[in-house]
């Protein structure tokens, strides 16, 4: 597979196929039998990999603001060296005055974050980040395409299961285009969930997720996410609408019930195990798109096959 498009297709049909599987056998069900299709990962894995470093990163290679990874490196400079920490604990503590109480003691401060970040990349692939110094990052994946990168199933190996995954370990981290992968919105709030145990208290997530629409178009599934994530205790930070991706960091409070204060005001009366949808969750495949071979459908044809094949284009990732 060489051409973009035909790489891009490629990896589309996996993410389809998955979803209609998941919706007939059930997300646990489906997720099984996917893991065991390792020759199905591995070609995924590879023609990711070609898709990202032989089309997005030469493409984009004089110019590092029109990357994702750049996105993320940038974020996570602002927030530990240049201020965002402070202005987040700062907000932290006037919520947590507010729900928790004045005269309740805010949990003192840690340590100073020292370079070089410590860093999780969920869903790694081929370890995009491995060439920057600001980091000291753990890659993993199920279906790694690169040797530096742990397989690792982070949806099912146990906090406490394998020595790269301990409580409070992380100052960051990255789940860059991970979560569109899981066919159910609650398998990606339990990677949500497995996140914040990892980090830190002042910890930061940063969520890389595709989209292609306009600024606004998505504002409804994204206030739902932050509702979601703030049932488990992360506060957003930033949040910035690429043209083809949205980025956003949320910071792992020092005590939860701060942002929790702040849940209650929302009147959120939905399940936080469902709040972290995707637009595909509501793809209504029919039975002619789930037989043809790649199973188009409007929604994917525009999610996935612009994400991706367009990517190649060296403005993608401008605003
Ligand atoms: C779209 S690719 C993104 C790769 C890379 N993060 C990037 O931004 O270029 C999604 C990756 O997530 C991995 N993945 C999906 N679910 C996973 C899980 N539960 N645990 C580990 N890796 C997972 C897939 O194998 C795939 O390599």
């Amino acid at each position: 597979m060489t051409n973009h498009q035909e790489l891009a297709d490629a990896i589309k049909s996996v993410h389809i196929e998955l979803r209609l599987s998941s919706r007939k056998l059930g997300a646990d069900a489906a997720w099984e039998q996917h893991c065991q299709k390792s020759e199905l990962l591995k070609n995924y894995a590879q023609a990711m990999k070609k898709l990202a470093t032989s089309h997005w990163e030469t493409n984009n290679a004089n110019d590092p603001t029109m990357n994702r990874i750049y996105w993320a490196v940038q974020e996570c400079e602002d927030f530990f060296f240049n201020g965002g920490a402070e202005t987040a604990v700062s907000k932290e503590k006037k919520l947590f005055q507010t729900f928790v109480g004045e005269n309740e003691n805010f949990p003192i401060p840690n340590a100073p974050v020292n370079r070089p970040l410590k860093m999780l990349d969920v869903g790694s692939c081929y370890n995009p980040l491995r060439n920057f110094n600001l980091f000291d990052v753990t890659a993993v994946d199920i279906a790694p395409a690169s040797d530096d990168v742990i397989e690792c199933d982070f949806l099912k190996t146990e906090i406490g299961e394998v020595d790269f995954l301990i409580e409070s370990t992380y100052d960051v981290v990255l789940f860059s285009f991970l979560l569109e992968y899981l066919p159910e919105p609650k398998m990606r709030y339990a990677c949500c969930l497995k996140a914040y145990k990892l980090l830190k208290p002042g910890g930061v997530l940063v969520i890389l997720t595709p989209d292609s629409k306009h600024d606004t178009a998505n504002s409804k599934i994204m206030r739902t996410w932050r509702l979601g994530l703030a049932s488990i205790g992360f506060m957003r930070v930033n949040y910035k609408k690429l043209r083809h991706l949205r980025c956003m960091s949320y910071y792992k409070c020092r005590d939860s019930r701060s942002i929790r204060g702040w849940l209650e005001l929302q009147k959120f009366d939905g399940s936080p195990e469902e709040c972290i949808v995707i637009p595909q969750d509501s793809n209504p495949y029919d039975s002619q798109s789930a037989k043809d071979e790649i199973f188009r459908s409007e929604t994917d044809n525009i999610q996935l096959a612009v994400n991706f094949a367009d990517m190649v284009n060296a403005d993608v990732f401008v605003d």
